[in-house]
């Protein structure tokens, strides 16, 4: 489908109040959309069901659906060059965020990792921003002109709300049996060079969550396999990665169960879990809803087609059928509410936090959807 199509049918769909998604994947040139055909508000608790998720930081919340089954699939080629005129940017009238607020959150998070209740509490805030026009397919197109190595989607639900993204963290990958995740934490503003230092701090909050993923995807999977961590960019600031990759015996572990023991990692809810959990929702003013949630593709499809130049009957049968889910951590986000776009940032607290330092990180992260507003 021609590129022009495909965003006129998002729009006339928009138009329509029903929900979809649409979405590119890091480093691809094709963006994707689910059109669902009715307003329903889908589910999914077991996770066994094929579409797009959509689902909240807290897992005691349900996960919205966009099921396979209820939309139409449709799909365009991007390039560099399509998307050259959306760049530019709208008038943002005012802005509101509590510098205050979240100096004294961070403060009392040091306190309770000091006292021993906690390790590492990720804490977040919202950023308020008038907007002239926040339309939001154009807010799309301008992510993913920016942004090509994030996931980058637009998800509209009447019943759930209008969210965009431009995500650095993948949360799970899995084919079949292989199964890939990543450990993302530590942050430093982007000068124009990628060969930096990072300070023991960073290092340390990384390592916490690679050893949170490895602890306990070791009791479901096997032959994990871990890379050193790396810089990576994400819009205007670099963070540290590492690659986790393992493979599990998909006739005794579901998707649900490799969820459930990551989700949420300490790069977006902090150590011990549960107490980090109860801190976050307890001490932060706005409820996070879908930001530090996870989306994606879930428990597509793929047909693999072996060698084309078996000809006969019996190798028909090499074609093998994979189950493929690709979701991400939703990060660097935004909804919008009428001519509000409420972002959403957050940073990882340890006992070598610095307040003031943590403020002006969350900026520098509000930068990511600020700049294409
Ligand atoms: C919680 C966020 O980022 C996480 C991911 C990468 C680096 C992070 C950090 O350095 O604190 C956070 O763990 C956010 O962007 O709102």
């Amino acid at each position: 489908m021609h590129l022009e199509d495909f965003f006129k049918q998002i729009d006339s769909h928009c138009q329509q109040a029903l929900p979809f998604v649409a979405y590119r994947k890091p480093d691809s040139e094709q963006v994707k959309a689910l059109l669902q055909e009715d307003i329903s508000l889908y589910n999914t608790s077991d996770f066994t069901e094929s579409g797009f998720v959509f689902a909240p930081f807290d897992d005691n919340e349900v996960a919205v659906l966009i099921p396979l089954g209820h939309s139409k699939s449709i799909s365009a080629q991007i390039t560099e060059e399509d998307l050259q005129f959306n760049k530019t940017l709208d008038l943002i009238v005012e802005v509101h965020s509590d510098k205050e607020f979240h100096i004294n959150l961070v403060q009392k998070g040091i306190n309770a990792i000091e006292k021993g209740t906690l390790k590492k509490v990720v804490l977040a805030r919202t950023e308020i921003l008038l907007h002239s026009d926040p339309n939001p397919i154009e807010i799309f197109k301008r992510l993913l002109a920016n942004y090509p190595t994030a996931f980058v989607y637009c998800f509209h639900h009447p019943k759930v709300g209008i969210w965009l993204g431009a995500t650095p963290e993948t949360l799970l990958k899995m084919e079949g049996r292989r199964l890939f995740t990543t450990s993302l934490a530590g942050t430093q503003k982007f000068t124009g060079n990628m060969d930096v230092i990072w300070q023991e701090k960073e290092r340390n909050e990384q390592q916490l969550v690679t050893h949170f993923i490895q602890d306990n995807l070791n009791t479901l999977a096997n032959h994990l396999q871990t890379s050193e961590p790396q810089t990576v960019k994400a819009g205007n600031v670099l963070h540290l990665k590492t690659d986790i990759s393992a493979t599990i015996d998909v006739d005794q572990v579901g998707i649900k169960q490799i969820l459930n023991v990551l989700h949420p990692t300490p790069a977006i809810c902090g150590l011990p879990k549960e107490s980090a959990k109860e801190f976050i929702l307890k001490n932060e003013n706005y409820n996070r809803e879908f930001y530090t949630g996870f989306l994606g593709e879930l428990n597509f499809v793929v047909k693999n087609e072996r060698s084309s130049n078996r000809r006969n009957i019996e190798n028909r049968a090499y074609t093998s059928v994979k189950k493929v889910s690709n979701v991400f951590v939703n990060l660097r986000c935004m909804q919008i509410k009428k001519n509000e776009a409420i972002l959403y940032v957050g940073g990882g607290i340890t006992s070598d936090s610095n307040p003031e330092l943590e403020w002006e990180e969350t900026k520098n992260k509000a930068q990511t959807m600020k700049s294409v507003l």
